[in-house]
């Protein structure tokens, strides 16, 4: 690679690029779309089945994209995002827009032409809620930022399941509800003990404006509504017992967990491992809890 002194920006790096499509989200974006595909009773081609994931993945990439997009100011000013490619320089902020709407309209035509146009709509609605509605509007103006805006990342499973079946019926309805009620806990549990950056950013995340106590409750709360919406897919026999089983034990650590993050009192980050421990747990929760739904799927169906 030739490296020029030049203060013109240079084309960005692969990696860099990738780095914008917020990889290690969207691997488990990826992963409940495809769980969301294979518990449709419907009969994908596997081509077309592995177009349509992506296209999703694509589309979630271009969202991430569009949210770095809009935020380079804002993440520059803390240190758990200061060194992503826009705040560092290494993506030049036009370069992204440009990246981000390319990918967005690119992965909504081409699950469309793939699949069906309820799929390639809900990608465009899932696209537009995160990008827009959630980092322009929601994120700098309501405490209630990520309840709403937590619906973005709630699509993906409902999007599996209308790329294979074409409708959405009241499974994958269930499947949105338990990550929409998922993501408080996911991510406030994390935002509690990186609080002070965000304040600093004047972004009025939950902890910041109304302090630890009620954040902790709200985490409760949310976490026994979770465990509600989760076992219902098998107390409505909607699946077999390989997920109910999966449900109730994984919903009762859940609850264990966030039950010690609502006893916690501490207000120092290094006295907060309830809090770490309940964010790191929540994203092992989804990954096992959808790859439960799949094996009672193939295993029993
Ligand atoms: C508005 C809703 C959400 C917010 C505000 C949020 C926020 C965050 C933040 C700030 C992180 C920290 C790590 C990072 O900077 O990459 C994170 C990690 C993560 N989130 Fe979320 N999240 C949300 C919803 C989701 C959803 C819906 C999913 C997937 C279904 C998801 C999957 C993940 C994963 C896999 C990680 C771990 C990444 C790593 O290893 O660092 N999140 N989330
Ligand atoms: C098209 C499609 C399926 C989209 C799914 C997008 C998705 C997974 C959204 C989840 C929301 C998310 C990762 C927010 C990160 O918060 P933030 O942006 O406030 O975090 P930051 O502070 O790390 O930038």
């Amino acid at each position: 690679m030739i490296v020029a002194e030049t203060s013109v920006p240079l084309p960005a790096d692969w990696r860099d690029l990738f780095a914008l499509t917020k990889p290690r989200v969207m691997s488990l974006v990826v992963f409940t779309a495809l769980c969301g595909l294979l518990a449709s009773p419907a009969h994908i081609d596997p081509v077309l089945g592995f177009t349509a994931i992506l296209c999703i993945a694509l589309g979630a990439g271009a969202s991430g994209a569009l949210n770095q997009w809009y935020e380079a100011d804002l993440d520059a000013k803390m240190k758990r995002t200061a060194k992503r490619p826009l705040p560092s320089g290494r993506v030049d902020r036009q370069a992204a827009l440009h990246f981000g709407v390319g990918l967005a309209v690119f992965s909504v035509l081409m699950l469309g032409l793939a699949t069906n146009w309820l799929a390639a709509a809900i990608l465009a609605f899932s696209i537009f809620f995160y990008a827009v509605v959630y980092t322009i509007w929601l994120k700098p103006n309501t405490p209630q930022n990520i309840v709403i805006g937590g619906a973005a990342g709630a699509f993906p499973p409902l999007l599996g399941w209308a790329a294979a079946s074409g409708d959405v019926s009241t499974l994958p309805a269930l499947l949105f509800a338990i990550i929409f009620l998922w993501t408080p806990p996911h991510f406030w549990a994390l935002a509690m003990f990186v609080r002070t950056d965000y304040a600093a950013a004047g972004i009025p995340m939950l902890p910041v404006t109304a302090g630890l106590r009620a954040t902790r409750a709200q985490i409760m709360g949310y976490s026994l509504a979770l465990a509600a919406a989760a076992v219902a897919p098998w107390a409505l026999g909607l699946t077999g017992a390989i997920y109910g089983l999966a449900a109730v034990v994984l919903n009762g650590a859940f609850i264990v967990l966030a039950a010690r993050v609502w006893r916690n009192r501490a207000t120092e980050p290094a006295h907060m491992r309830p809090e770490k421990r309940l964010f790191a747990f929540s994203i092992l929760y989804l990954f096992i809890l959808f790859g439960a739904l799949v094996a009672d799927r193939l295993l029993i169906a």
